[in-house]
């Protein structure tokens, strides 16, 4: 596959350094201070990998809500009216973002020192099990979806038009087990030619973020290697995924101020919106 195509500018000749893009949130030079790559990605890239909660849908909060209540419940019934809460922002960012649903369980109660039995995938909602703790948390989430709906980020939607307009392939990598039905809620499911989702990744056995098997898995059924392929996410596990994968680019979402977080784990550039690199 072809390259993006570069457009011209107009920069040439006006005598200016080459192009310090303020767009792209940190320094990058390009060669030619005459040309702006497409879309603010490098010249070798020809696909984009999109996270989506949180990068194409606005239900990043909702996953939030739902582990807050989960485990909320959970501490309270354990511990008493005394129990530290979940943070839903510095817990749900540090421990649970990104990562599938098992993981997230398991990777906050190990912060709060408890350790369950894992269960197995049919646990009811009630039993107190890793695999019980994520059906109560699945439940609360599509209850909530069902109540509000899914929303998307505009300027997202329209970045991934305008990178199939360039030539661009597309696809969706999350850890969610419901994207299909949120891309199709959302109505934007044809705008992604691959997806790998929570059920592929579980079905193939695919390591979840933080490793980078499941962006490795998305660019693989775009037929691109890693070095041609960018990847958008919010989450800290979703931006470690992208740099441990060697992918050309990383592009960190900052929906809830933590940019810096996003750099530290692997964000090569960060926006608060995709529609800052259209
Ligand atoms: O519970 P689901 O829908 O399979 O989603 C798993 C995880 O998917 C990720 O995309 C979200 O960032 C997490 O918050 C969420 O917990």
């Amino acid at each position: 596959m072809k390259p993006a195509r570069r457009r011209t500018r107009g920069l040439s000749g006006t005598g200016s350094p080459a192009i310090d893009t303020a767009l792209w949130g940190k320094h990058v030079s390009f060669d030619d201070p005459g040309e702006e790559h497409v879309l603010g990605l490098p010249e070798a890239v020809t696909a984009c990998l999109f996270d989506m909660d949180g990068v194409l849908t606005r239900t990043a909060t909702v996953h939030a809500a739902a582990w807050k209540q989960m485990f909320d419940d959970f501490l309270r019934e354990r511990e008493g009216e005394g129990f530290t809460p979940f943070d839903p922002v510095a817990d749900y960012d540090e421990y649970v973002d990104g990562k599938r649903r098992e993981d997230g369980t398991r990777s906050f109660l190990e912060s709060r020192g408890i350790e369950l039995p894992e269960g197995s995938p049919d646990d009811p909602p009630d039993a107190s099990t890793i695999n019980g703790l994520s059906a109560r948390k699945n439940a609360l989430v599509l209850e909530k979806l069902r109540e509000h709906g899914v929303e998307v980020y505009p300027g997202s939607i329209r970045y991934v038009r305008a990178a199939r307009d360039a030539g661009l392939r597309t696809a969706v990598v999350s850890s969610s087990a419901n994207t299909a039905q949120i891309l199709d809620a959302a109505g934007i499911a044809d705008l992604f030619d691959a997806r790998v989702d929570g059920l592929t990744a579980k079905e193939r056995g695919l390591a979840g973020k933080p490793a980078p098997d499941m962006f490795l898995a998305g660019a693989e059924s775009l037929g691109v290697p890693a070095s041609a392929a960018v990847v958008f996410e919010d989450a800290l596990a979703g931006v470690e995924a992208g740099r441990a994968g060697g992918f050309a680019h990383v592009v960190g979402v900052d929906r809830v101020g933590q940019a810096e977080a996003l750099r530290r784990h692997g964000a090569d550039v960060v926006v608060k919106d995709l529609e800052e690199l259209l």
